[in-house]
């Protein structure tokens, strides 16, 4: 540093008095003559521009440290009229490369006040300057990639940039001016974040995240946005600038998504449950909550179609809340106790439509839709609605239905409700399908465990149940107090001889009803073949079983019924066998009733014999 300041001290007498201040100011200087020609310059200088001493620049024209030459020649001329030059500069390097110089250009004047030379001061600024360049170039990518909007520190609109104006649909002159609260939803303006935000903002706090604005056309618009405070050199707030990116499509994308993923999960839910216990009221039921959510729908039901003798009705497992009043709960109540659902049985309304015509009704202004039927009283307005046949092999078997949903209904509804609606429709046809087979079942279990006949079990499956008592192999513990009664038809041959095998079967069925009617619930009577029918009675003493069957006995013998204006009579012989716990098997048992049955017989028929 001594050197240059030596070095510099050797010229400074041309200066004058008034640049030994500069001596020690850290500036690179340097004297030219009024050609151009460095008459000296100190080390700063030198090292800035790339030479190793001071001296090696004496008598380098100025143009060599300028790039452009016409340039260098308009600006050298303005210099020599006697104009001091500040300014940024760039220069030319040593080594070709760039240089640029914060520099003032002084004219210095001789006692006699002419032009004698020209002082150069200046300082290396290139580091700043490329950052700036480089800054200034991410800056314009920035803009030229995202809309830029600047607001004044209390937030009204400033400038936009195309970007901006394009994301939002407005001009620039329909936004400067305004308050930042155009921009935005009602709903975020009245609330008490949107005053935080502005307060933080003002207070030079930055801010950014993902905000939701609205278009001109009324469309939301939602960007990625980030609102960066901007400070005047004394460092007050003076705009805030915000970079924002239209995100709009990747938000809608997003939310699809979301709305995706719950949908699967309620369909797999609705599955699942159907599934396990088959029923399909609950596997709507459960549809139904997360379906009205998703939709944002105020009411709603989901309908299974049902066809009955009386013609179409619509069965309701699952419907929103509809305890607006007393007695619509009471109504509601009343219907869920008798049926278990709600049943629509007339369909000449809106939503019978949709089962009738098997058509989607989309309605955005309920009051004006012709086709709707008044309500009952109290029932709530219902600005708009929507009815989605669910449909199986082109015929419908149920119907969702969706009312007052804020945004209102639309083809795009529609399209998200659609694997709901196929879905039930799937399940609710496994579900008929399901009916069905368990019918048939039902029916073929039936068959071969009853007696077609007088529809009573038949000898399998009174053996069954026999065989299926818990306590037998216990039978001092309880099985004494179980008996059989083998019952036979008295002279049976002869009714069929007098009136006809028809009239015997018809006394069959008879003599079934009178052994339910005459026996407890928890018996079990069974027809074993023939005429010969048999009771088990449970949890009874051997008196008791013969004073039930005497009683049974003397029931029968007072029937009549009628067959074919004939008044047709008949008795019956029992046999009565209390379990005995030196039976080896239930046929010994059955055995002993029969042995008491034919007693019975032997001693002149009607009438009861036991142990
Ligand atoms: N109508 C009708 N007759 C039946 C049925 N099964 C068996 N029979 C008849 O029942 C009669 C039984 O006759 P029997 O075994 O001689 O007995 P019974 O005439 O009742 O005489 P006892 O038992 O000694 O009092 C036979 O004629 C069978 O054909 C049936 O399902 N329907």
């Amino acid at each position: 540093m001594t050197t240059q300041h030596n070095n510099y001290e050797q010229h400074i007498v041309s200066f004058g008095d008034s640049s030994q201040l500069l001596l020690d100011s850290g500036w690179a200087m340097a004297e030219f003559d009024l050609s151009g020609n460095v008459i000296s310059a100190n080390q700063q200088f030198a090292n800035l521009m790339g030479f190793s001493h001071a001296e090696e620049m004496a008598n380098i024209n100025h143009s060599q440290f300028v790039l452009s030459h016409g340039y260098g020649d308009v600006f050298w001329q303005d210099v020599l009229a006697g104009n001091i030059t500040c300014g940024e500069f760039k220069r030319c390097h040593h080594d070709d490369c760039v240089v640029w110089l914060h520099a003032s250009y002084s004219p210095v004047l001789n006692k006699n006040n002419e032009l004698q030379s020209i002082l150069m001061m200046a300082m290396d600024i290139t580091q700043e300057k490329l950052m700036y360049v480089e800054y200034h170039a991410r800056l314009q990518a920035l803009d030229s990639a995202q809309g830029v909007i600047e607001f004044d520190k209390n937030g009204f609109i400033l400038c936009a940039n195309d970007n901006y104006l394009a994301m939002t649909g407005y001009t620039e002159r329909e936004l400067v001016g305004r308050h930042h609260a155009f921009l935005c939803a009602k709903d975020e303006v009245s609330a008490s974040g949107y005053k935080r935000f502005w307060k933080a903002l003002r207070s030079g706090e930055g801010w950014k995240g993902r905000f939701k604005r609205i278009r001109k056309n009324g469309q939301p618009l939602w960007i990625q946005a980030n609102y960066n405070p901007i400070f005047d050199s004394e460092g007050r707030l003076c705009r805030i600038v915000k970079y924002a990116h239209d995100i709009t499509e990747h938000v809608a994308n997003e939310k699809k998504m979301v709305q995706q993923r719950a949908l699967l999960d309620i369909l797999l839910d609705a599955q699942n449950r159907f599934l396990h216990d088959h029923d399909l009221a609950s596997a709507c039921d459960h549809v139904f909550t997360p379906l009205l959510n998703m939709t944002q729908c105020e009411f709603g039901f989901i309908g299974i179609v049902q066809d009955t003798e009386g013609g179409l009705s619509l069965h309701i497992p699952a419907i929103s809340n509809i305890s607006w009043n007393d007695s619509v709960t009471q109504w509601f109540d009343e219907q869920m106790r008798a049926n278990n659902a709600l049943i629509f049985h007339r369909l000449d309304n809106m939503f019978g439509q949709v089962i009738t015509h098997n058509k989607i009704i989309c309605v955005n202004d309920v009051p004006a839709f012709p086709g709707k039927r008044r309500f009952p009283p109290g029932h709530p307005p219902l600005h708009n609605f929507l009815g989605i046949p669910i449909v199986f092999n082109q015929q419908p078997v149920g119907m969702i239905a969706l009312a007052n949903r804020p945004q209102g209904m639309d083809d795009d509804l529609v399209a998200q409700l659609k694997p709901i609606v196929t879905t039930l429709g799937t399940l609710i046809r496994a579900r008929s399908l399901e009916d069905k087979r368990s019918e048939m079942e039902d029916r073929l279990r039936f068959n071969a465990t009853h007696d077609g006949l007088t529809r009573l079990p038949n000898r399998i499956a009174f053996f069954e149940s026999l065989h299926a008592l818990p306590d037998l192999n216990l039978p001092s513990q309880g099985m004494s107090r179980h008996c059989l009664a083998l019952v036979d038809v008295d002279f049976f041959k002869r009714i069929n001889d007098k009136y006809g095998h028809l009239a015997g079967d018809a006394l069959l069925q008879e003599l079934a009803r009178l052994l339910e009617t005459h026996t407890r619930g928890t018996d079990l009577v069974a027809r074993l073949g023939g005429e010969e029918f048999i009771v088990l009675l449970r949890d009874v003493t051997t008196r008791d079983a013969c004073l039930a069957m005497e009683r049974l006995r003397a029931a029968i013998a007072a029937y009549s019924f009628d067959w074919e204006a004939v008044s047709v009579s008949f008795t019956v012989s029992i046999g009565v066998a209390p379990w005995q716990p030196e039976f080896a098997s239930m046929d010994d048992w059955v055995q002993r009733a029969d042995t008491n049955l034919y007693q019975a017989k032997s001693a002149g028929r009607n009438q009861v014999c036991g142990p």
